[in-house]
């Protein structure tokens, strides 16, 4: 079968970025292509010392010719960014593609064309963004002005997950440098191609060295520890799972910097018999196994109204069987693989642990044959349990995996309860042809975005973050800006 990208994508060794240089470690370890399970690279590994100096350099920068930038000159420097990614468009979607297994079609669609738009629209938003004034009497007569300045909060700490790798580095660190500050950046273990690609874009455009670090490592007693615990960062964001979220706000609590989380999710997908019933189903199709289900807004819960139940856990079934499952650039593949057998093990587990609690397995429940290398990947069958409680695990805890529970429902104020009792917030979708219904429900759920007949369609000038085990803080738009900016006020007496 032949590829348009050619397995495994022969990626050079991916090496550290710091104060301008690619530096590369003694210590390494394998990239692994989760597509048939072969070595893409040797990834250098940055030890305490290497962090140490990534964030010295991050302050160093400062004080350079990027701490001297006005908005509109860094909003410059971004777009040459969001160029460079262009111009290097399909090595991008090669470098995800190999990394995550994905479908060629969705990381040209989704993945790197987000990376651009991140840049652009934080690159705009920021040249854009005026401050506030207010103007007061006194109750003796003086005339006062106040007006607030945004400036950067300094060396922003930003540690990205591996399942929208480019998507999710990107939309921190274009916001933090449109609001002027440096950054040191550690991805996930699981996908360095892409971070390496973006910081031979940053060397470029030419972006002054050291406001763009990146370091390659694990979490715990690796980099990322390293870096969450250095005493200089004044800022960190972080997206990953809830657990990893906490200990990251323990380690951030040292120093009382400013964190902004997004985190983990068990998101619902709620379908009423006023729905338009095939749009659902394409609709929860996407949602609950986009990406091979590794995105945290996917709906691992779907409750549909109970007269229309039978009829759509059928058609779900028969839909999510004629999924195709394959090669990132085989015509119409709809599924590549997990991220790594480790994943895999993790949702098998949860596989397992369904029909333990009592689940009917509608369809899927373990591991497609190839036949060839792919079976040496990391691939599971797209999977639909009905039949558990909402107290099984399977249904309150994130699998991150190709898979959702149907459970059916039968009034407005019962599955408005049942979203809602989930140690999580994330997201939520609601599929209705009642406007009434769709603006009451929908503001019922304790999420942070809920969608309306649509799924994971983002406008990026709005909020974005979770409730509960979600997240902390809010991003997007103008919340990036005040995320990323210290805001001061200024008051004079006229
Ligand atoms: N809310 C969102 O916007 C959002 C987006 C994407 C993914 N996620 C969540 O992320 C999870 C999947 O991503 P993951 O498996 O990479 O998450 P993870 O928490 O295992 O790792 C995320 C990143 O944190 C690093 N890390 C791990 N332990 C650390 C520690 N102790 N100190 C510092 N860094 C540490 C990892 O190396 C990685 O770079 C899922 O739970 C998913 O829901 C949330
Ligand atoms: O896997 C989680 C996806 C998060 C998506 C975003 O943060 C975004 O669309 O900006």
């Amino acid at each position: 079968m032949s590829h348009a990208v050619p397995w495994p994508v022969s990626l050079s060794p991916t090496r550290n970025y710091v104060d301008g240089q690619f530096v590369t470690t003694a210590k390494t370890f394998p990239n692994i292509c989760p597509i048939n399970g072969v070595k893409l690279a040797d990834v250098h590994e940055a030890d305490a010392g290497l962090v140490d100096r990534a964030v010295h350099a991050a302050r160093q920068a400062l004080s350079g010719p990027w701490g001297r930038m006005s908005p509109a000159e860094r909003s410059a420097v971004l777009h040459k960014v969001a160029d460079g990614i262009e111009r290097r468009f399909e090595d991008f979607v090669a470098a995800e593609v190999s990394d995550t297994g994905r479908p060629v079609a969705q990381a040209r669609t989704l993945d790197v064309y987000r990376g651009v738009a991140n840049f652009r629209t934080f690159a705009d938003l920021a040249r854009l963004a005026g401050g506030e004034t207010f103007d007061m009497r006194t109750a003796d007569g003086q005339d006062i002005m106040n007006y607030t300045v945004r400036k950067p909060h300094g060396v922003v700490g930003i540690i990205s997950p591996w399942n929208l790798p480019l998507l999710l580095l990107t939309w921190k660190v274009a916001p933090a440098l449109a609001c002027g500050n440096t950054v040191v950046v550690k991805p996930s273990e699981e996908t360095p191609s892409s971070a390496t690609l973006l910081a031979e874009v940053m060397h470029e455009a030419g972006v002054p060295p050291g406001v763009f670090n990146l370091l390659h490592g694990f979490g715990p007693d690796s980099a990322g520890e390293f870096l969450t615990r250095h005493p200089e960062l004044d800022a960190i964001t972080f997206t990953g799972e809830s657990r990893t979220g906490s200990t990251i706000m323990k380690a951030a609590a040292e120093g009382v910097r400013e964190v902004s989380f997004e985190l983990g999710g068990k998101n619902a997908a709620v379908v009423f018999a006023d729905a338009d019933f095939d749009e659902a189903v394409a609709g929860v199709i996407r949602s609950s196994f986009t990406n091979s289900g590794q995105v945290c807004l996917c709906s691992e819960r779907v409750y549909v109204e109970r007269s229309i139940f039978d009829r759509f856990v059928a058609a779900l079934k028969e839909k999510t069987e004629a999924l195709k499952i394959g090669y990132p650039d085989e015509d119409g593949v709809n599924m590549g693989s997990l991220i790594s057998h480790g994943h895999r093990d993790k949702v098998l587990s949860y596989f397992k642990l369904a029909v333990e609690e009592g689940a009917t397995v509608v369809t899927g429940g373990g591991v497609p044959h190839f036949g060839d290398e792919r079976d040496q990947g990391a691939f599971v069958q797209p999977t639909i349990w009905t039949g558990l409680p909402d107290t099984a695990r399977c249904v309150r805890e994130e699998v991150f995996g190709p898979v959702c529970h149907i459970a059916p429902f039968d009034t407005e104020e019962e599955v408005i309860a049942r979203v809602n009792d989930s140690p999580y917030g994330l997201a939520a979708c609601v599929w209705t042809t009642n406007l009434k219904r769709a603006h009451n429900v929908s503001r019922q759920f304790r999420v942070g975005i809920a969608w309306v007949n649509t799924w994971f369609l983002r406008d990026l000038r709005t909020p974005f973050g979770g409730a509960k085990l979600s997240g902390l803080g809010r991003e997007g738009g103008r919340h990036s800006l005040d995320f990323y900016s210290e805001i001061s006020n200024i008051c004079i007496r006229l």
